[in-house]
This record gives C-alpha cells, sequence and structure tokens, in this order.
C-alpha cells in the first residue's frame, strides 16, 4: 500500500470474504485518506460492491479487520457504521416508493441521529426544534446537489434518473458522513451528467468529506480520484496515484479483453 498524503480515514486489513465456495475478496489491504476522492476500480466480477458492502457494514467479512478514524469497526453492524459516519448510496438507486423527495433525504438523517423515542412520542418543543433544523438542512442539501426547491413535495421515483441519483447523494450527506462511498454513480449517465456528478463529488470533497468511489469510465477516474485501487480477482493489482496505477501494465492487461 503507498503512503497516504492526508492520513489513513480507513483501513481494510486482511479482508477476506467467501460466498460458499468463492473467494469475492481475499486478502484485502487498502487505506482511504482524509479529504480524498479514492476511486475503486477493476473489471466486471473483481469484487468491488463486495467490498464496498464490506466498508458500510452491508455484509460481514469472513476474515480481517477495519479500522475507521482510528477506532475498530469491524464488530458493528449497519447504524453503528452510519453512526461513526460512513454514508453510502448503491448501484441499483433505492428509494422508497411513495417518500417525497424531501422525506427521502430526511431518511438519510434518521439513520445517524434517530431522536429518542419519548421525545418523538410527546413532540417536545426540543423534538420539534430538531425537526425543523432536520428540514431546513435538507432543502440546503438539495440546493447543494442541484436539485431545485419545487421538486422537495414530488414523490422521488417519479423524478429523472439522474435526480434520483442525486437524491441519494442528498440523502448520505444528510448523515454528515466523514466518509461517503458512491457504488457507480455515473452509472447511466450521458456525458454532461457524468461532469455535473463528477463536480458534485469535488464539491462534496470541498466539504472536508473523502469519497470512495466506484467507477468504469477511466476518462472520469483519471481526473476525478486523487488515488485508485485496483482489484482483480478479489486482490489488489495496484494501488496509488492514478496516472502512475492506469499505466500500469497488469492493470492494462486487466482491462483488456474485458472492457464493459
Ligand atoms: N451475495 C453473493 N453471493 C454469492 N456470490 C456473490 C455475492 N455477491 C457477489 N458475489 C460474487 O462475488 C464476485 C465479486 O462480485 P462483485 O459484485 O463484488 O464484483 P464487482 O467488481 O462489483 O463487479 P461489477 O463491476 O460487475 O459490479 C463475483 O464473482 C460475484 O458473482
Amino acid at each position: 500500500m503507498t503512503e497516504l498524503k492526508g492520513g489513513a480515514l480507513l483501513e481494510a486489513r486482511q479482508v477476506v470474504v467467501r460466498f460458499g465456495g468463492l473467494e469475492a475478496v481475499g486478502g484485502l489491504d487498502m487505506a482511504v485518506a482524509r479529504g480524498a476522492i479514492h476511486g475503486l476500480i477493476g473489471p466486471n466480477g473483481a469484487g468491488k460492491t463486495t467490498v464496498l458492502n464490506v466498508l458500510t457494514g452491508f455484509i460481514r467479512p469472513t476474515a480481517g479487520r477495519l479500522v475507521f478514524d482510528g477506532e475498530e469497526i469491524g464488530g458493528l453492524n449497519v447504524n453503528g457504521f452510519a453512526r461513526r459516519g460512513l454514508a453510502r448510496t448503491f448501484q441499483n438507486i433505492r428509494l422508497f416508493g411513495a417518500m417525497t423527495v424531501l422525506e427521502s433525504v430526511l431518511v438519510g438523517a434518521h439513520q445517524r441521529f434517530s431522536a429518542s423515542a419519548p421525545a418523538l412520542i410527546f413532540g417536545g418543543r426540543a423534538a420539534r426544534t430538531a425537526e425543523r433544523a432536520m428540514i431546513a438542512r435538507a432543502h440546503e442539501l438539495l440546493d447543494f446537489v442541484g436539485l431545485r426547491h419545487d421538486i422537495a413535495d414530488r414523490v422521488a421515483t417519479t423524478l429523472s434518473y439522474g435526480h434520483q441519483r442525486r437524491v441519494e447523494i442528498a440523502r448520505a450527506l444528510m448523515s454528515s458522513p466523514k466518509l461517503l462511498l458512491l457504488d457507480e454513480p455515473l452509472a447511466g449517465m450521458n456525458a454532461v451528467e457524468k461532469q455535473e456528478i463528477a463536480e458534485l463529488v469535488r464539491q462534496v470533497r470541498a466539504q472536508g468529506i473523502a469519497v470512495l468511489l466506484i467507477e468504469h469510465d477511466m476518462q472520469i477516474v483519471r481526473s476525478l480520484c486523487d488515488h485508485l485501487t485496483v482489484l482483480e480477482y478479489g486482490k489488489l493489482l495496484a494501488d496509488g496515484a492514478p496516472e502512475r496505477v492506469l499505466s500500469d501494465p497488469a492493470v492494462q492487461a486487466a482491462y483488456l479483453g474485458r472492457a464493459r
């Protein structure tokens, strides 16, 4: 593993994931630096989504350790990961059918800061003040991800695909994460939308939030990422600065004949 400039925010050590007889991740060491945009790349089936699932607590690894912000987090459940400051989006957008855009974003806050049950039941002034602050924050985030306020009351699943992605990113940001993990955020987008989302990711980094993203478009990866980790067959193939990694003959060979 190469030395990280900003110091490691998240470290995975010797992570193994087995699905029955298949070893999807085989002894992976990787680290995400504070404040960095980190690309996780590799051919189809290399284990990228599995790694992202491990790093967000959705899959418990068969073996290995996870250290986030100096703390061992491997034993926590998904909510524990969210409370520590890890938030994610999914390869296939997951917005709930009947929820409005605003409600969908607010879900992100509840994943991390659930108000105490008595406060919610008795609806105290503190709970109402907290709720108003959350709604104001959700509107701010809709603005931040480039969505107009007048769509806040629309049912989220009726929006265009690109806009639904932005809602998902706003929802993840609503939990005030230290690390945002995006599984193929540019999938299914045209060139203009890709550039817009790439710019949004840069703005997220500018807020001091590190980003780990899975992406297949090498032009975008090259221009967007500060650091790359390449997987092949669940193992680390290369790791380091994008220019160096992408010119590595082993990385080029891994992609040859397997382009999407
Ligand atoms: N829940 C599961 N049960 C069994 N096998 C799985 C499961 N999830 C993933 N796999 C297998 O693990 C391997 C890694 O899959 P993964 O989805 O992590 O790869 P990926 O690099 O994200 O691929 P892609 O680029 O196609 O999304 C594949 O062989 C896949 O079939």
